[in-house]
């Protein structure tokens, strides 16, 4: 655990980069620094590892005081990541990716392996180990720069800015593969970032600092989303946040309604009947296999048809397993019913999910 305990960071020409900040970070967890330039983000991350030293308060790493650590030691177990990856330039990959195994004093042996056990985490190639960092790009520099921050592993990794420099796509790919990448590892990860979207999306939790190093909101991605402390809070998050929160929200944590769903052979009257009990004129039609086959109108049926007669076919308005309430939403929106049928793995029918109760839960719940 990563413990701040009312630290304050003033530096020699009387600017307070960090004002008594209280802030626990649990082991395990992904927490996110935000905010504007100059707000004390690289500070902060700074004081964890003694590239900075605290004026007041005390930085604890599982329980132990950084102050009282020699800082040579303390940097051995804490592995750090910079904007433009900060590589050695006259060393080989490998070389690169072993500097802490080496200094651990890791038997030869010992360190390949964990070489190229590190390069294909982080999903580069075996023959980038004999290149050096000039010759490959900068996202390929960016994983190799994780790579080497990982080598000793370290129980925390510190972040900062590490995908600022490249491309968006590159960007977006490496987004993905660091989500990846914190399922396998399981680190206690710190990361700066003045993206708030990429602390939504990358966050177990995220700390929003402002002007001046003081803490304005610290929590979950989705409750800081539903409820910002405040005007700086809710200015910085955006105003899509409802879309957002949307977005980090499955599909699976609402409750269906049963939606009184009707059997391919029902005939104009049954449908009618369950159209009127679910107050809208759209019916969804389920086969005795209970896959969900389509909307059925119940005024377009006249006597004599059967709800086979779907107007729309089931790839419209379903969401499955993992689906977020924002492509639940996308569904809903775009079917005639405002509805979307929640299916699971196989594709069965598990009820409906209208827009309403979707709106609600973006800002709620
Ligand atoms: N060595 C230093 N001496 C004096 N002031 C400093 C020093 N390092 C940082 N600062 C100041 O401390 C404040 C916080 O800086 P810090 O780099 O932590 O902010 P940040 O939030 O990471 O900013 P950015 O997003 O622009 O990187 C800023 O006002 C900065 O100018």
């Amino acid at each position: 655990m990563i413990r701040f305990e009312q630290v304050t960071k003033r530096f020699a020409d009387g600017t307070t980069a960090v004002d008594a900040l209280d802030l626990e970070i649990a082991d395990g967890e992904t927490v996110m620094l935000v905010g504007p330039s100059g707000c004390g983000k690289t500070t902060t991350l700074r004081l964890i590892n003694r590239l900075e030293e605290a004026t007041e308060g005390r930085v604890l790493v599982d329980g132990q005081d950084v102050s009282q650590v020699d800082p040579t030691r303390l940097r051995r177990g804490i592995g750090y990541v910079i904007q433009h990856a900060g590589l050695f330039p006259h060393r080989r990959i490998d070389g690169n990716i072993a500097t802490v195994p080496r200094l651990l004093g890791w038997a030869r042996g010992e360190i390949a392996p964990r070489v190229d056990a590190m390069l294909e985490t982080v999903g580069l190639d075996r023959a980038v180990a004999q290149r050096f960092p000039h010759q490959l790009s900068g996202g390929q520099q960016q994983r190799v720069g994780v790579a080497r921050a990982l080598a000793g592993e370290p129980p925390v990794l510190l972040m900062d800015e590490p995908f600022a420099a490249v491309d968006p796509i590159v960007r977006a790919r490496l987004q993905q593969e660091f989500l990846d990448l914190k399922k396998q590892v399981r680190k206690t990860i710190v990361f700066v970032t003045h993206d708030v979207d990429e602390a939504i999306k990358l966050g177990d939790k995220i700390a929003i600092l402002k002007e001046g190093g003081r803490l304005a909101q610290y929590g979950r991605p989705v409750d800081i989303l539903a409820r910002p402390a405040g005007r700086f809070v809710a200015d910085f998050v955006g105003r899509e946040r409802t879309l957002k929160r949307l977005a980090l929200m499955t599909a699976d944590s609402l409750d269906v309604t049963a939606g009184n769903p009707v059997d391919p052979d029902a005939d104009a009257a049954v449908v009618e009947a369950a159209a009127e009990e679910a107050g809208q004129p759209w019916v969804p039609v389920v086969g005795a296999d209970r896959r969900f086959l389509g909307w059925c109108d119940s005024r377009q049926l006249v006597n004599g048809h059967t709800a086979r007669q779907i107007v729309g076919g089931p790839e419209i308005a379903t969401v499955g397993p993992g689906d977020t309430l924002r492509t639940a939403l996308d569904a809903a929106l775009s079917a005639e019913s405002r509805s979307v049928v929640r299916v699971d793995a196989a594709g069965n029918y598990l009820g409906v999910i209208t827009l309403d109760r979707i709106a609600e839960a973006g800002l709620w719940s």
